[in-house]
Parts: C-alpha cells; structure tokens; sequence
C-alpha cells in the first residue's frame, strides 16, 4: 500500500471527526464526498443546511447523510461562545466579541468545536490564507503539554525517487515559522522526527538544510544551522540528525559520501529542515510541482489537537489526504 492509502487505512480503524469550514468551496464539497465513499472518517460540515446542501446538488453530489453544523441556527451557540470567552479571557475577550467572531468567522467557529470536544481535528486553508487558519488555532487551542513551539510540515511523496523512504521525505518548517531562530529550528528538527515516525512508521534520518554543507561555506545564515544541529543532537540525542547539509548532499547517497564522507545521514535523509519559511516553502512548492509529487500540509505538529492547513492551491484529492492524516494525528493524541 502507498503512502495515502495507508494513511486512510489508519484512519478507518479509529475513526475520527474532522470538521470541514471552508463549505463554500467546491473542492471542499468534493472532498466530502469522497471521504464519505471511502469511509476515512465522521465530518462535521459548518454552513447553512440548505445552502451547502444546494451547492453540492449543483455539482450532482448527495451530502444529505453528512452532519451540517450552522453556526446562525446551532443550540451549542451558548457553549461555544463561552469556551471562547475562556480561552481568550486573559486578552480581555467579551461575550459579544466572542459571539461576533464565531458568527463571522467560520475558522474561528471550528477551531471552537474541536476545543469543546465536538470534533477531534479541522481541516481549512482551500480558500484562507495559512496566517488565517492557523491563528484561531494558536490562539486558542495552544501548544501540546510539553512543548512551546508549533510548526508545520509537508509530507512529500515523490514518484519515481528512490531518494527518502523510497520517495518519501517530511520538509519542515514549511508553512509557519518564517525565521526559526537556531533554539526553534532545533525544536522544529525534533518535532518533526516525531511526526515522520508517526505518519510515514519508518525511522527518520534528519538533515538540517543549509547552503553549505560540513564548513563549505561562511555566513551568519550557516553558523544558524551548525548551533541548531548542536541543539538538536543534545535536545534529542536518541534521533539520527547531522548538518548542515546542501540538500544534495542530505539526499543522494553518492554526493554526500563526497561531501561528508562517513556521515550516517548524509545522502540518507528523508526529513528536510529548512532554515526558513522562504527556503522550506518553495521547496516544498518546487517538489510538488517541478517532480509531480503529492504533498499533504500544511500540517501543524506540537499542538494541542489537530488543526490542518492546505495551500490555496490544494485539489480535493489534497483535502481527502490531509483529512485522513489529521484523523490519525488525533488518535495518536492523549
Ligand atoms: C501563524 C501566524 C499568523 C501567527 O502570527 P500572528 O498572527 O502575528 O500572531 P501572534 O504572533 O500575535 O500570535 C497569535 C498567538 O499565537 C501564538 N503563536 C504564534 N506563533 C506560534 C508558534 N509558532 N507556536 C506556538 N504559538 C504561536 C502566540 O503566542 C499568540 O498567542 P496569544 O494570542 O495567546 O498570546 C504567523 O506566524 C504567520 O503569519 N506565519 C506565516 C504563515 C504563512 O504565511 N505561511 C506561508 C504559506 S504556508
Ligand atoms: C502552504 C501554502 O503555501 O499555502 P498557500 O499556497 O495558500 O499560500
């Protein structure tokens, strides 16, 4: 079984609820059918029944079997209103903001239900911007116990590669954290190692990414990533991790025996860590398009529960995708 598949294999054996704002986007609609036709997991669509329901008919789809949540009409109004109120409180939050926003900002509204327990992760981002999605979630879901940073991560499976886990790689920060300072990045390193170790079930073998590999180059911008690699090998001296590497030399087994002969990681990586948003990014970008490959995230790890971004760019097949992994990123929550 590919990648995807058993993903959404996982995700059919702890079946989890996902709620999906973004209903006033076709691919949205789409994706929703197709998680219900293959049973990946329970969706809670928001919007108002009708409307999403006429939507969908449009296109010859049938969503009357889905739960449509309306944030005008729900009787949990109440409740949600003060789970919000509660966890923005120490920012001064009234009732009557509070009420505003989860009537005006459907992302708001969802990351709300995941908070109160209703849904175990959301999926958005077809058609917000990341900051968008994300802040709700940062703002009022927070970091997983233990943890002070959350990032974001693409899983990238690249057809015809023999490169990674035979063509798959995780590249972090990639949706996030614009200029992770060398302490971050080590923490995005680590993270991540965890998340490939969730998603992909095989051992991660960390690079962190530089324009220089092993001194060949000078730069501020390089010492950055040699200090995260030292923070990282002392934070999580259990994981397989080295820098800094150009990323030739991180992922082809002969240029990095060339470049940094007798390293373990070097031309074995299948975990990428950018040294900024702009290098991770467009890396991932450039992948997805250039190699064809599939790339799910933005995912964010280190969270207190699930919430997933998609580029505006995403087809509904992404969607289906990062669905099933935010299903199993909950389950493997506590
Ligand atoms: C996500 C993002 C919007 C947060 O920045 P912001 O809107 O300025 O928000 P703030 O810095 O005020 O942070 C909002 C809250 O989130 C928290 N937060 C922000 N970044 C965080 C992080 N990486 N980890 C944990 N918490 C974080 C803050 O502590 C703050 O909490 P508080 O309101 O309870 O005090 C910002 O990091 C961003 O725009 N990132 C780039 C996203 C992007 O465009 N990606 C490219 C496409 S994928
Ligand atoms: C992840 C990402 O880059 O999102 P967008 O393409 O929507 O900016």
């Amino acid at each position: 079984m590919n990648f995807i598949e058993t993903i959404k294999e996982r995700a059919r054996k702890d079946r989890k609820t996902i709620v999906l704002p973004e209903t006033n986007d076709i691919r949205t609609i789409q994706a929703a059918v197709k998680i219900m036709e293959e049973d990946i997991a329970e969706l809670v669509l928001l919007g108002n029944r009708d409307k999403v329901l006429g939507k969908a008919a449009k296109y010859g789809y049938d969503l009357s079997e889905v739960t449509i949540v309306d944030p005008e009409k729900t009787a949990k109004l109440d409740e949600y209103i003060e789970v919000l109120v509660e966890a923005r409180k120490s920012k001064g939050m009234t009732y009557e903001e509070a009420k505003k926003i989860l009537l005006s900002d459907y992302l708001y509204f969802g990351v709300v239900m995941v908070k109160a327990g209703d849904a175990d992760g959301m999926v958005a981002g077809a058609c917000h911007a990341t900051a968008d999605v994300l802040r709700p979630s940062l703002q009022i879901l927070k970091t997983a116990p233990g943890t002070k940073l959350v990032s974001a991560i693409f899983v990238m499976v690249v057809p015809n590669c023999e490169y990674g886990s035979n063509g798959i790689f995780i590249f972090g920060d990639a949706g996030l954290n614009q200029n992770p300072n060398a302490e971050e990045l080590a923490h995005i390193a680590g993270t991540t190692a965890y998340s490939f170790e969730l998603l992909v079930q095989q051992d991660p073998y960390v690079a962190m990414i530089s324009h220089s590999t092993k001194g060949s180059a000078k730069h501020p911008d390089v010492d950055k990533v040699v200090e995260a690699t030292r923070l990282a090998k002392e934070m999580y001296p259990e994981i397989k991790l080295d820098g800094e590497y150009q990323v030739d030399a991180a992922i082809v087994p002969s240029i990095g025996q060339f470049k940094a002969p007798g390293s373990e990681i070097a031309g074995n990586a299948n975990v990428l860590i950018f040294p900024t948003l702009d290098a991770g990014n467009n890396g991932y970008k450039l992948v997805q398009r250039l190699a064809k490959a599939e790339a799910y995230g933005p995912l964010t790890q280190g969270i207190a529960k699930p919430v997933n971004d998609l580029s505006r760019g995403c087809s509904a097949e992404d969607i289906v995708g990062v669905v099933a992994i935010t299903a199993v990123q909950a389950s493997a929550q506590r």
